[in-house]
């Protein structure tokens, strides 16, 4: 049998009094780097919600590595790290602390944690600080910290609403480096961004969502095919009538 897509939706539906996904399908592959574009309010952080387990979907079906999410969500959460846009940390936490405090949620005890927490902080350029309590910290530290927690249960799939905005150029290029191992180890990425130039560099396939569903996906080239020579940038402005 084939393996198992990383992740497939269909027909996924949030209505909010009116629809934020509305039938919503897609499927990436594993080892896929995908990156989910949309103009604001399209429905892209309500679908990676309802992915992590932290929203209900009102239709449609969620699976993760061939696992439904409505029948073993507690298998299908292990296999995944949600970073949310606006991660919460606990400031009286030093790194070192908050990362081994995740890990025991996760059931992993301190002394296996530890070697995966410090080469996380090394990744992160975090070392210097791993015994400073976090409320010190600055936004892209605290980004890079929410970072590491999500990601020290070693998940398979990495779901990123805007990882990245809000970094330094040098903090931007330790995460995208990290994101970029992951996909050459075998995992997969899944992220939201509005930094047109993020999808275009690293992403294998990009999907643009508009009102709740998928109205374009493919490679670069593959988008670009109607559009020859266009940019990005011109082809999602186009496409989500912006332009
Ligand atoms: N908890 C909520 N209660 C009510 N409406 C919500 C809620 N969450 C999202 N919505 C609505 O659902 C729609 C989709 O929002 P969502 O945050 O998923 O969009 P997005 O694509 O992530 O946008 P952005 O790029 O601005 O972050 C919007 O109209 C938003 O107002």
């Amino acid at each position: 049998m084939l393996d198992p897509p990383a992740l497939a939706l269909t027909g996924l539906g949030k209505s909010f009094g009116r629809p934020a996904v509305d039938g919503l399908d897609l499927t990436v592959a594993r080892g896929e780097f995908y990156a989910l574009l949309g103009p604001n309010g399209a429905g892209k952080t309500t679908t990676l919600r309802m992915v992590a387990g932290l929203l209900a979907p009102d239709a449609g079906r969620i699976e993760v590595l061939g696992i439904d999410l409505a029948v073993d969500p507690q298998a299908a959460k292990r296999r995944i790290a949600y970073l949310p846009d606006e991660p919460m940390l606990y400031g009286k936490l030093k790194p070192t602390e908050y990362l081994e405090f995740v890990a025991g949620l996760w059931g992993i005890d301190g002394r296996a944690a530890e070697p995966r927490a410090r080469a996380l902080l090394a990744w992160l350029d975090l070392e210097q600080h791993a015994h400073e309590l976090t409320e010190g910290f600055s936004r892209g530290m605290k980004q890079k910290l929410a970072l590491a927690g999500a990601l020290i249960h070693e998940p398979e799939l990495l779901i990123l609403d805007e990882p990245l905005t809000g970094l330094d150029a040098g903090a931007a290029r330790q995460v995208k480096d990290l994101l970029l191992s992951h996909v050459a180890a075998g995992g997969t990425v899944i992220l939201t961004t509005h930094i047109l130039e993020v999808a275009e560099r690293l992403a294998q396939r990009i999907g643009i969502i508009q009102q709740g569903r998928l109205i374009a996906q493919g490679t670069l080239d593959e988008l670009r095919v109607a559009t020859p020579g266009a940019t990005l940038e011109d082809m999602f402005l186009r496409l989500t009538g912006a332009a």
